[in-house]
């Protein structure tokens, strides 16, 4: 995939992501993997609505989250980059929604899920399994994240939860990532409901 078909894809994604209420504000970024050697991807610009975003609103970005052509990128770039290298995801979304941050108040050392049907839909099994959706604190230095993420990151687990901040969710391709989001942000909900 080259840049600017990175960026139609993005942009077409955030909206659908904001039309949800889940990129309120300028909140939220998404990525996806440009080329693996050397690692580069394409990730959204800081700062801008993301329901808006044109396909020149991307940023080529190394393994660093380092820009490495024109643009701002996301001040989240160098998570994106280290949970891309990490897991082999091609692709990142990060939202701003309410249960992943209302879940790591009342469980910050992870939130556990299990016996639940819309598991499969988050890749894992709907009741064999014991989940835990690991939760690291809020840091604006984007290796101290990174750090936090890689030290509680398991390869059947592709979410992390940020707390007082959002979630991140990775996959093979935007659309499993988004399906993921989905099932995760529907089990969130009703475990803080129950
Ligand atoms: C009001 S959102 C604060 C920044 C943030 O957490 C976010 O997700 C958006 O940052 P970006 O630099 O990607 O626009
Ligand atoms: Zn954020």
């Amino acid at each position: 995939m080259n840049l600017p078909e990175a960026g139609e894809l993005l942009a077409k994604e955030a909206a659908r992501y904001t039309a949800m209420g889940w990129m309120r504000g300028s909140s939220g970024n998404l990525s996806v993997r440009l080329r693996d050697e050397p690692l580069r991807l394409a990730v959204t610009a800081s700062g801008l609505d993301k329901g808006e975003l044109t396909a020149a609103d991307v940023v080529e970005i190394d393994s660093s989250g380092a820009a490495v052509g024109p643009g701002v990128p996301s001040a989240e770039a160098g998570l994106h980059a280290r949970i891309a290298a990490v897991s082999g995801a091609r692709a990142v979304v990060h939202v701003h929604v309410h249960a992943p941050v209302l879940a790591a108040e009342r469980w910050p050392d992870g939130v556990q899920l299990r016996d639940m049907e819309m598991l499969k839909g988050f890749g894992r099994s709907a009741h064999d399994d014991l989940v835990t959706i690991p939760v690291v604190p809020n840091s604006q230095d984007m290796v101290v994240l990174g750090d936090s993420f890689e030290a509680g990151h398991r390869a059947d687990t592709p979410a992390l939860i940020v707390a007082r901040h959002g979630l991140y969710v990775w996959g093979a391709d935007l659309t499993q990532a988004r399906h993921r989001t989905e099932c995760l942000e529907w089990l969130l909900r009703f475990i803080m409901a129950v």
